[in-house]
């Protein structure tokens, strides 16, 4: 059973389009992480997800029912962009609170805290959180009732390096539990490791979906080879023109070393070649990064819309 399925779905805001044809789907056990710039309906996918919007087109069925139903719905942990606590409770009243509206176990409370990271402050008002601490308590908040389907919108908005990289490693610890995880987000350093799939939507439509080899390829970006010379750079640098079946290989001087961006399809010919010449003594392989596929797919138009919190 998927935790959700989208098929052909539209939707629009009064007149205007937002999502068109989006297929996409999420299986147990897999983190996707859901990238776009601002406004490119991320945060309106998830609420379809959820079943708060119904769409004007198309079907959304979530963990083998219909989007929004509450039997569907408790089984959905959800962290929104903008997390707000009454901020005279403590985090420890206020997770009680979302327990008993959720029917989950207040055992789970203080575990939950501890597991986020707020064992020392849970007994503290959360007018005195600070902002990452607040998001950590939403994460909590999202986790209660061990959910099948995760859904969080930026989660790492105001963690700090060392608290990101510890929120997804125990996405991972939850992934590797079974539970189906969406990553919403337009900040992409760190987080090619911990995705097993990344969905690019760009003005309301899906660029590219798949997990980095298939998106690397489908992209068909060149692949950086940074080379250090065993002689000359020059001789080095004739034994790659005489290679390259390709003309307009881009060749840098770096350093003393060669940087040649080239296609991966020619990428095995030349470096046997220049293996061969015995004119290199080093090689490094750059591969596009997801941040390069990212801006490959949604091109200088998405770049326009991106907003400042890279
Ligand atoms: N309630 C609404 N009424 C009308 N238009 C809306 C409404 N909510 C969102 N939109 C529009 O829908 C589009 C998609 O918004 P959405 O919030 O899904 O984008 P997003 O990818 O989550 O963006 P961000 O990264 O900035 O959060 C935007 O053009 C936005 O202005």
């Amino acid at each position: 059973m998927s935790c959700f399925r989208l098929e052909n779905v539209s939707y629009r805001y009064d007149k205007s389009p937002v999502l068109q044809g989006i297929d996409l789907r999420l299986e147990p056990g897999e983190i996707l992480g859901l990238f776009g710039h601002n406004g490119a309906g991320k945060t309106t996918s998830i609420k379809l997800i959820l079943g708060l919007m119904q769409p004007t087109q198309g079907t959304v069925s979530v963990l083998g029912g219909h989007a929004g139903d509450p039997q569907v719905t408790q089984h959905i942990g959800y962290l929104p962009e903008n997390v707000m606590f009454y901020p005279q409770l403590t985090g420890r009243e206020i997770l009680s609170h979302f327990a008993r509206l959720k029917g989950a176990s207040l055992r789970q409370v203080p575990e939950l805290l501890k597991q986020v990271g707020l064992d020392d402050a849970m007994d503290a008002r959360t007018k005195t959180y600070s902002k990452g601490m607040r998001q950590r308590l939403g994460l909590a908040q999202a986790l209660l009732g061990k959910p099948k389907l995760l859904m969080l919108d930026e989660p790492t908005v105001g963690l700090d390096p060392v608290a990101t990289a510890d929120l997804y490693r125990l996405l991972r610890e939850l992934r590797d539990e079974g539970t189906g995880i969406v990553l919403c987000s337009h900040v992409l350093p760190g987080v090619e490791p911990y995705i097993d799939r990344a969905a690019i939507l760009t003005e309301g439509s899906l660029q590219a979906v798949g997990d980095l080899t298939a998106l690397r390829r489908q992209a068909n970006m060149p692949v950086t080879l940074s080379l250090d010379p065993a002689n000359s750079i020059s001789a080095l640098e004739r034994v790659i023109d005489k290679a390259s079946t390709s003309s307009g290989l881009m060749i840098k001087t770096d350093n003393g070393r060669l940087r040649v961006d080239v296609q991966p399809r020619e990428k095995m010919a030349l470096l046997k070649a220049v293996m061969a010449s015995g004119e290199v003594a080093d090689i490094s392989i750059h591969q596009p990064s997801l941040e390069d596929i990212y801006v490959h797919f949604i091109g200088s138009g998405g770049l326009a819309h991106r907003g400042g919190n890279q």
